[in-house]
C-alpha cells in the first residue's frame, strides 16, 4: 500500500523584482509546510523567485546572478521537504520560464514551460523560449508530473507527463483574476482530469501587480472530477492537501458572491500598489457621487481609514446635497476630510483667459476648467504630503472618453477604471451589506458631473443599462458595428458609442493604471492604435 502524501500549496504574495524578499517568503513557507503541516512537498507559484510578470526586468544584466544567488540560498536553507518553485532560467543566451524541484541541497529535476501565453495581458514570447520535455519526479513513492500555468490549458503537457509515468499533475501558476476566471480554470482542469484520469493540484499566487491582480484560487481536483480542496480567494497562506489511496482531502472554502470577490480584487490592487510604491496614503476628490464613494470605500478597506484623505472641492454648480453626502460618507468611513472650494481658481482662470476668449461662447472649456482646478489641487496636496491621488473614473466613462484629461483623470492608480458603471452600483450595494459606508441617497441619485446647472450624465450618454452591454460587445467581444446591431441594439446608439470609443483612444493611453477585473481591460491588455482610419469593423 502506497504511503499518503501531503502537499502544501503555497498561495503566496510575491513582489516583482524582489528576489531576496521572495526567497525569504519561500523559505518561510517551506518551514511552515514541514514543521506545522507535516508536508512532504511544498509547491510555490510560477516564477516565484522574481514575481509575475517581470517583463523587461528579465533583460537586466544583473538578474541572472540574482537568480543564481536565490537558488543557492534555497538549496542551503530548505531541508527536510521537497520544494517546487518557479524561476527564469538563463542558458546559452536564452531565457526559460522554469521550475526547479529541490530537496536537501540538491536540484532533483527541472522543468521548462511549454505553452507560453502571448495574448491579453501576457507577453511571454517576448522573453522566453519554450521547453519540450515532460518532468516527472517522485516523492514518498508518488510520481508527480510538473507543469506551469498555461500548460494546463492545453492537452499535450499533461498527457506527456502521464505518458512519462505521472500519477498526479502539479500545476504552478501566476494566473490573473477576472470575473468568471475561477469557473474558466475549473473547466480547463476538468478537461485535463478527464483526458488523463489523473488528479491535479493547482497552485496560484495572490496579490496586486500594477494593472493585474492574482486571486489565488488554488485547488485540488480528484481523478473523478470532484474538488477536494479550494483556497479562499486573495488569502495568502500555505494550505495542506493530502493524497491517500489516490484521493485528495483538504479544506473547501466558503463560496462568495461575484460582487464580494470583485470587491476584494479591487482592494488588493489598491493595497499592493499603494504600499509597494511607498505612499503614506491616498487622496480622493469626493463629490458626493457614487464613483468617488466606491473608490473611498475601497481605499479605506485597502489601507485603513487613517491613510485616506477625502477632499470636497465644490464649485458654483455643486448642490448642497452633494457636499452633505461627501461629508456624511467621510464621517461614516472615519477618514480625514477637507473642503477646498474651487471658485477662486475657476474665476482667476476665466479672467486670465477672458481676453483670448472674446466672442466665444461658454462651452465644454469652462466645464473642463473646473475639473482641472480640482486636479491641480489634488496634485498639490499629493506633492506636499506624499499621498497618491486615486482617480475615480469607471470603465463606462473611460470607454467613451467621458473624463477630462489632466482634470478628473489625473492621479496615480485608478481603482475602478475596469468596473462598468452598472457594476459600480452592484459593488456599492454589496459593500453596504458588510457595513453601511455609502449613504443610500448617493446610490439612488441620478449620476451627474455637476459641471453646469442641472447636468445629468444621461444628457451626453445613453443610459448606463444600454451603454454597458454595447461596450461589452464592442470592447470585450470586439464585435463589429453590424454584428452589435444584429444583437438587437439600435443602430444610432451603436454608432454613437463606437464612435466615442474610437475617438477617445488617446485619453486612455494617458490614463493611470488600475486593476483588471473584466475579460478585456484597457491598458496592457488592449492595444489599439491612436491614429487609425477604420470603418465598421
Ligand atoms: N487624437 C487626439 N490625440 C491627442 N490629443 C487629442 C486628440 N483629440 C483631442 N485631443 C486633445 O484632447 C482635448 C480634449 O479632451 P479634454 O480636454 O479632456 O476634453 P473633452 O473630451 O472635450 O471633454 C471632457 C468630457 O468629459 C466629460 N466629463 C468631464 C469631467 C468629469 C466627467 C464625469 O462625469 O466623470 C465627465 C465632459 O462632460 C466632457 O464630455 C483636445 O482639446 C485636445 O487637446
Ligand atoms: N465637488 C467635488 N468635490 C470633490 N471632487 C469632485 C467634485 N466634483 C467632481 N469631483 C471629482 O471628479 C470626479 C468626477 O466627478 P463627476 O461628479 O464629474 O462625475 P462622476 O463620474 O459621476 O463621479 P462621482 O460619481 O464620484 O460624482 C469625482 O469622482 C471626484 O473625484
Ligand atoms: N501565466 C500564465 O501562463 C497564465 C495563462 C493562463 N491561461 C491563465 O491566465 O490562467
Amino acid at each position: 500500500m502506497q504511503q499518503s502524501l501531503t502537499v502544501a500549496a503555497a498561495q503566496l504574495n510575491l513582489w516583482v523584482g524582489d528576489v531576496e524578499g521572495n526567497v525569504r517568503k519561500i523559505i518561510e513557507a517551506a518551514r511552515k509546510a514541514r514543521d506545522e503541516l507535516g508536508a512532504d512537498l511544498v509547491a510555490c507559484p510560477e516564477l516565484s523567485l522574481i514575481g509575475y510578470p517581470p517583463d523587461d526586468l528579465l533583460l537586466r544584466s544583473a538578474v541572472p546572478r540574482l537568480i543564481e544567488q536565490g537558488v543557492s540560498r534555497l538549496l542551503d536553507e530548505v531541508k527536510g521537504i521537497t520544494l517546487v518553485f518557479g524561476l527564469p532560467e538563463y542558458e546559452h543566451g536564452q531565457i526559460y520560464n522554469a521550475a526547479y524541484v529541490i530537496r536537501d541541497g540538491h536540484i532533483i529535476t527541472r522543468y521548462r514551460k511549454q505553452q507560453l501565453p502571448n495574448y491579453g495581458v501576457f507577453d511571454e514570447r517576448r522573453h522566453f523560449k519554450r521547453g519540450h520535455d515532460a518532468c516527472v519526479f517522485e516523492v514518498e513513492g508518488h510520481k508527480i508530473g510538473l507543469t506551469i500555468c498555461e500548460d494546463i490549458w492545453f492537452p499535450e503537457p499533461a498527457a506527456q507527463a502521464r505518458a512519462a509515468g505521472a500519477e498526479v499533475i502539479l500545476n504552478i501558476n501566476a494566473s490573473p483574476f477576472n470575473i468568471g476566471k475561477s469557473a474558466e480554470r475549473r473547466r480547463a482542469l476538468d478537461l485535463r482530469v478527464a483526458e488523463n484520469r489523473l488528479p491535479v493540484i493547482y497552485v496560484n499566487c495572490v496579490g496586486g501587480q500594477d494593472d493585474i491582480v492574482f486571486d489565488g484560487d488554488s485547488c485540488a481536483v480528484n481523478a473523478d472530477g470532484s474538488v477536494a480542496f479550494s483556497a479562499a480567494e486573495f488569502e495568502e497562506g500555505v494550505f495542506p492537501i493530502t493524497l491517500q489511496a489516490g484521493q485528495f482531502t483538504g479544506e473547501l472554502r466558503k463560496e462568495q458572491s461575484e460582487e464580494a470577490v470583485t470587491y476584494r480584487a479591487l482592494v488588493q490592487g489598491v493595497r499592493d500598489y499603494v504600499n509597494r510604491n511607498g505612499f503614506p496614503g491616498a487622496l480622493i476628490g469626493m463629490s458626493g457621487g457614487i464613483d468617488s464613494a466606491l473608490v473611498a470605500a475601497i481605499a479605506v478597506d485597502a489601507l485603513g481609514a487613517d491613510r485616506v484623505w477625502g477632499v470636497s472641492m465644490p464649485s458654483r454648480y455643486t448642490l448642497d446635497m452633494s457636499n452633505d453626502d461627501a461629508r456624511i460618507q467621510a464621517e461614516l468611513m472615519g477618514i480625514k476630510y477637507s473642503m477646498l472650494p474651487i471658485e477662486p481658481a475657476f474665476e482667476t482662470f476665466t479672467q486670465m483667459l477672458a481676453g483670448e476668449f472674446i466672442g466665444r461662447a461658454v462651452d465644454l472649456t469652462e466645464e473642463n476648467l473646473q475639473s482641472r482646478s480640482r486636479g491641480m489641487l489634488l496634485m498639490a496636496l499629493s506633492n506636499k504630503f506624499g499621498h497618491v491621488v486615486l482617480p475615480t473614473g469607471n470603465k463606462s466613462e473611460m470607454a467613451v472618453g467621458y473624463a477630462t484629461l489632466y482634470g478628473d483623470m489625473c492621479g496615480g492608480y485608478a481603482p475602478i477604471k475596469d468596473v462598468y458603471k452598472t457594476l459600480v452600483y452592484r459593488l456599492c450595494r454589496y459593500r453596504n451589506t458588510v457595513s453601511e459606508v455609502i449613504p443610500e441617497r448617493v446610490i439612488t441619485r441620478p449620476p451627474s458631473a455637476e459641471l453646469r446647472p442641472d447636468q445629468k450624465d444621461s444628457d451626453s450618454l445613453p443610459p448606463y443599462e444600454l451603454l454597458d452591454p454595447i461596450l461589452q460587445a464592442y470592447v470585450e467581444a470586439q464585435l463589429s458595428i453590424p454584428e452589435i446591431i444584429k444583437k438587437g441594439f439600435a443602430e444610432a446608439d451603436v454608432r454613437r458609442v463606437a464612435g466615442l470609443v474610437r475617438r477617445s483612444e488617446y485619453k486612455r493611453r494617458q490614463a493611470a493604471p488600475g486593476p483588471k477585473v473584466t475579460g478585456c481591460a484597457f491598458g496592457r491588455e488592449r492595444r489599439y492604435p491612436l491614429t487609425a482610419v477604420y470603418g465598421d469593423i
